[in-house]
């Protein structure tokens, strides 16, 4: 659904060795990636952000700088309006003479050289006329004006008078980013219910302002958000999913800032759009946990940078070694097919039946982990994961699957051989680390599958179980008792360790394709 368009946000030199057959969208796109990587490797570019603030950090200047920094950038800020908000709505709104903010605006034009500006609450039709004539005094290289006229609770931020002030702003800039109410008021128009209607505004606005447009979705009904490159003559969409969520305070900030960086980076607003809105909507994902306020909550600009803040993990590094091995198994046919409702009953009940047989030696290596556990702490957990395994899991697999007893397959075997020989031959440390993949593997993996859960899904309440709050916390104590055996491993015992957490991995990854390659003989379930 895209289509790319040559243009870059600082027209980039024609390239002197060009090959006959390069087309010019070609070659502009390679001397952007070059542009990207000079600029990347030579210096950091320095972004100033002209906005208005927000105390609670959600939105506003606040919000610009984190999304600076979440792209590498280095974020300046000039102050047009101090707010008193927060999450529920805003109370009041001071604005400092307009000397004042000539005076920060100079501060940092006459010391800086400055690569990107983005502008956001402007407030007055006083400060509007500020900041342009700012603006074209110092042309700085790259504009991204983001017209906030209304904050997420309904809160007006731009005086009524000033909108004409803020449409004779707009052809300054070299992206517009408005959301659709504002999009609307620069074209004139009645808000968009439609994307078809708000792309027409967006390419009337593009063609008329001389101006790139952000098209975003944010502000439509359904299922996606959708967002675009509009220009006159070309759009390019980046399809996004629309995350169930109420803490969108700041998006709008977030993702102009975000662009602003990456464009100063050299970065086209086409290549730029995909990266930004990536960020933002993992940003998005983990807004809720952040637990920021009791009104609309901000999106958690950190959520890429958070591993910085945590002790190092032998677990994790493990867990991150093994990417191929997890994306096998999640892009599997069996999860795939599980998660689209479309994998056959037999099949279903083939691997519940296997999985029931692994479930029986799995719980032995869990009470043999019991059994050697260096603390208290560590010998109850896994005693009772061992109990949970046998109570919990097995029960819903008998109440999906028909009786008998079935033999092992040969995938089964396997997997079991290798926990029974850990148990037999290797240490505590050792053993915790070839059960840790079960119970990771299968919360990642259920995680996505819970999001499939429909209730008209066959296997709702199976999808349901491993991505339960109960299942995460479970999973994440097997790490923490695994790192914390790690801890205490000399460097040959941890690496027998990863060669068991390595194999458990593969083995889960075989463990899900079996199903669909057994021979479908009708396979009962053992009796109990
Ligand atoms: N619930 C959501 N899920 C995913 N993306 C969203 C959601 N709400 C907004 N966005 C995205 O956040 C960005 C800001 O959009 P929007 O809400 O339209 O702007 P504003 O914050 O200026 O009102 C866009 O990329 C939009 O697609
Ligand atoms: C100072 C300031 N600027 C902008 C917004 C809009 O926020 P949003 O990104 O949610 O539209 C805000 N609430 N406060």
């Amino acid at each position: 659904m895209s289509q790319t368009n040559e243009t870059t946000p600082a027209a980039a030199p024609a390239s002197a060795d060009a090959r006959p057959g390069d087309t010019p969208q070609a070659l502009a796109r390679e001397t952007d990636l070059a542009r990207a990587l000079a600029a990347a490797t030579d210096r950091v570019p320095r972004v100033l952000s002209i906005a208005g603030t927000d105390p609670t950090g959600g939105a506003g200047l606040q919000a610009d700088l984190k999304s600076f920094a979440a792209m590498g950038a280095y974020g300046m800020g000039v102050v047009t309006a101090l707010v008193a908000q927060n999450t529920q709505g805003v109370r009041g709104v001071h604005t400092p003479p307009q000397s004042f903010l000539e005076e920060q605006l100079c501060s940092v034009s006459d010391d800086v050289e400055i690569d990107a500006v983005k502008i956001g609450m402007l407030g007055s039709a006083d400060t509007v006329e500020t900041v342009r004539r700012w603006l074209s005094d110092v042309r700085p290289p790259l504009v991204v004006f983001d017209p906030v006229m209304v904050a997420s609770s309904g809160d007006r931020l731009l005086d009524d008078d000033a909108e004409a002030a803020v449409r004779g702003l707009v052809p300054l800039a070299d992206l517009v980013t408005p959301n659709i109410p504002e999009l609307a008021v620069l074209t004139g128009g009645a808000p968009a219910r439609t994307w078809a209607e708000a792309r027409r505004q967006a390419e009337d606005l593009a063609a008329s302002a001389g101006v790139v447009v952000l098209l975003k979705g944010g502000h439509l009904e359904g299922e996606d958000a959708n967002d675009a490159v509009v220009r006159a003559d070309a759009i390019t969409e980046v399809p996004g999913e629309r995350i169930d969520t109420k803490n969108t305070h700041g998006t709008g900030c977030s993702l102009s800032s975000a662009m602003a960086a990456l464009g100063a980076w050299g970065l086209t607003w086409e290549d730029a759009l995909p990266r930004a809105k990536g960020w933002l909507t993992d940003a998005l994902r983990a807004a809720d946990a952040l637990n920021v306020g009791r009104g609309h909550g901000p999106v958690d600009h950190g959520v890429r940078t958070r591993h910085l803040a945590r002790p190092s993990s032998w677990a994790r590094e493990q867990w991150d070694a093994c990417a191929d091995v997890r994306a096998a198994s999640s892009q599997g046919r069996f999860v795939t097919r599980l998660a689209a409702g479309t994998l056959e009953r037999a099949r279903f009940e083939w691997y519940l039946a296997q999985d029931l047989l692994y479930l029986d030696e799995y719980a032995r290596a869990l009470a043999s982990l019991a059994a050697v556990a260096p603390t208290r702490r560590a010998q109850a957990f896994w005693a009772r994961a061992s109990q949970e395994c046998l109570e919990v899991e097995a029960a819903l697999h008998l109440s999906h699957a028909r009786e008998g007893s079935p033999e092992a397959a040969p995938m089964t075997r396997a997997y079991t051989d290798h926990l029974l020989a850990v148990s037999a031959r290797g240490s505590y440390a050792e053993l915790a680390a070839a059960v840790l993949p079960c119970f990771w593997l299968y919360q990642a993996v259920g995680e996505e599958l819970a999001e499939a859960a429909r209730p008209e899904h066959p296997y709702v309440d199976w999808l349901a179980t491993y991505g339960t709050d109960e299942f995460r916390e479970s999973t994440r104590v097997a790490i923490e008792l695994t790192d914390e055996a790690a801890g205490h491993a000399g460097p040959e015992e941890r690496s027998r360790m990863a060669a068991a957490f390595r194999r458990s991995m593969e083995l889960e990854r075989d463990f899900f394709d079996a199903p669909c390659d057994a021979l479908l003989e009708p396979q009962p379930l053992p009796q109990r």
